[in-house]
């Protein structure tokens, strides 16, 4: 059951196995609404997998089975007979590259909302200017909506994605490394406009650069060993944590 009516999801003893292997232990958090939160920790120690929990996108991956409750708002998501489209529609996700589908700028963004029967032009066309304003890109292609996605640079197709994930109204975005494949200048594009989506979007993040997690998070998670090991502010995190093992890996003493 949620307690506070600022928090979007209450993940308790949440397991996760891959078959036999257990890939997440007892994971118990609270992503608050409008925050950023970050998950930080060595590769391979499930933040991606944890992640993937919070709109069901494991349920895709053959022998995945989950133990615990994870309540967005009053539901637990795993409960039979949960709307996964409807979840997925208010938990969009960016991923590490940039997928644009292969169609113009333009029919990306309306992909998704005609899909959810949008057929009148003028609210297309709203719904396109005001998720690429949003997704700071507007400026950028407003000239070439028409134009294949694919002709966009790395990190403008990243910033299409959020524009696409915006475009479905959501309310929480993941983004798994959303950056991680692009060069410093459009990474900090990115940075900056996650700060700005904060103020409308509840968004979870996973990286591996802590100074982007030290930057630009509210909340940080770090994990080892599909545990979290210290969940708690970011400046607190990066300044005076609690555990040995989390202070070892934000000064790069391993990972
Ligand atoms: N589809 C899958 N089938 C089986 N095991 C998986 C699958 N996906 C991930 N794993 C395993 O689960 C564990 C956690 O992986 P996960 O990708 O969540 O970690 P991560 O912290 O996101 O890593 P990285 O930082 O490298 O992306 C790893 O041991 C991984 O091998």
């Amino acid at each position: 059951m949620t307690i506070e009516n600022n928090i979007v999801f209450n993940i308790e003893k949440l397991n996760l196995f891959y078959g036999e292997t257990q890939a997440l232990k007892e994971i118990s958090l609270q992503i608050y609404e409008k925050e950023v939160t970050a998950l930080i920790g060595p590769s391979g120690c499930g933040k991606s997998t944890f992640l993937r929990t919070l709109n069901r996108m494991n349920d895709l991956i053959e022998n995945c089975t989950i133990e615990g409750d994870i309540n967005y708002h009053l539901d637990n998501i795993y409960e039979k007979g949960t709307d996964i489209i409807g979840l997925r529609k208010k938990v969009g996700m960016v991923f590490q590259k940039p997928n644009p589908f292969p169609m113009s700028i333009y029919d990306n963004i309306t992909y998704g909302p005609k899909c959810q029967g949008i057929k009148d032009k003028t609210e297309l066309k709203q719904i396109v200017e005001e998720s690429l304003r949003q997704a700071a890109l507007w400026d950028e292609v407003k000239d070439r909506l028409k134009e294949s996605a694919l002709s966009l640079s790395g990190g403008q197709q990243q910033r299409l994605c959020i524009a696409r994930t915006i475009a479905m109204k959501p309310e929480v975005i993941l983004m798994d490394e959303p950056t991680s494949a692009l060069d410093p200048v459009a990474t900090a594009r990115i940075e900056d406009l996650i700060v700005e989506l904060k103020k409308k979007y509840t968004i979870i993040i996973v990286t591996h650069n802590m100074q982007q997690a030290a930057r630009i998070s509210d909340k940080t998670a770090f994990f080892l060993l599909g545990e979290i090991i210290e969940y708690d502010d970011t400046a607190r995190i990066f300044s005076t944590p609690e555990h040995k093992k989390t202070e070892e890996y934000i000064t790069g003493r391993f990972g």
